[in-house]
């Protein structure tokens, strides 16, 4: 059996599964210490921020080109590498994936920020692991259309995502729905009733205390995935001889 150093171990995460979801979400509150989230935090590069008009983002170990290859001369940073991947992949989930995880996106959102309702398509091996730092933020889940008439019958999850929290994306969640973070300062009507996760979440009691209220701070998450078109350039070009 393998375990995480949370405690988390493989046969467990069943545990975790988000039963109000799509086939398949986990969610692990607690995956990362304080100190580790500090620690995260503080390496983040502060001069590679891309900024859009809602938020500012940035990719390690590079941005995809236009047609979605990953072009970098080196893997992800050790800050990234351990503890985040490593456990991660411990859980077992990306056995199948042809690389691991190689590629992390990182977000930033301050209140009132947020993301499109979006798919993150083919470009990925169809696993999603996305560890949340700061502040706490709601993930809006929707089943995909095939037409406009649907749009309105169309099932929808809530999904509280915690600072620290681990939320894993795969399956008919992968491929057939979209998720999306509103542009609110505030999260309302947190409760068992609205947030799929209620039951798997680290501090509800926080959440009822402050009447089903999520005040937005600035929140950062970390999307870990697997880019499937990866081209590993030497780095020649800089004068070295690695091959
Ligand atoms: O910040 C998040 O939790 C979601 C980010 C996201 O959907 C993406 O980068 O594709
Ligand atoms: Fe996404």
């Amino acid at each position: 059996m393998i375990m995480a150093e949370t405690g988390v171990a493989t046969s467990s995460l069943e545990g975790h599964r988000i039963k109000d979801a799509p086939a398949s979400m986990y969610y692990i509150p607690d995956f990362i210490s304080a100190e580790e989230e500090a620690f995260i935090l503080s390496k983040i590069p502060a001069n590679r921020w891309i900024s859009l008009s809602h938020r500012r983002l940035q990719a390690l170990p590079a941005r995809l080109t236009a047609s979605n290859v990953l072009v970098a001369s080196a893997g992800l940073p050790t800050w990234l590498a351990k503890p985040a991947v490593e456990r991660i992949e411990a859980l077992g989930l990306l056995a199948t994936a042809p690389h691991g995880i190689n590629h992390c996106l990182i977000n930033e959102y301050e209140p009132g920020q947020g993301i499109m309702p979006h798919e993150d398509g083919a470009a990925y091996h169809p696993v999603v692991a996305t560890v949340s730092l700061g502040g706490s933020i709601v993930l809006d889940v929707v089943e995909k259309t095939r037409n406009e008439r649907e749009k309105d019958e169309r099932q929808a999850w809530r999904i509280l995502q915690e600072p620290r929290s681990l939320l894993i994306t795969t399956g008919s969640a992968y491929t057939d729905t979209l998720h999306g973070i509103a542009e609110v300062k505030e999260d309302v009507d947190l409760d068992e009733t609205t947030v799929a996760n209620w039951m798997l979440l680290g501090d509800r009691e926080s959440i009822t205390a402050s009447a089903g209220r999520n005040e937005r701070t600035t929140r950062i998450s970390l999307t870990f995935r697997d880019v499937l078109k990866e081209s590993k350039v030497g780095s020649k070009i800089f004068g070295k001889t690695k091959t």
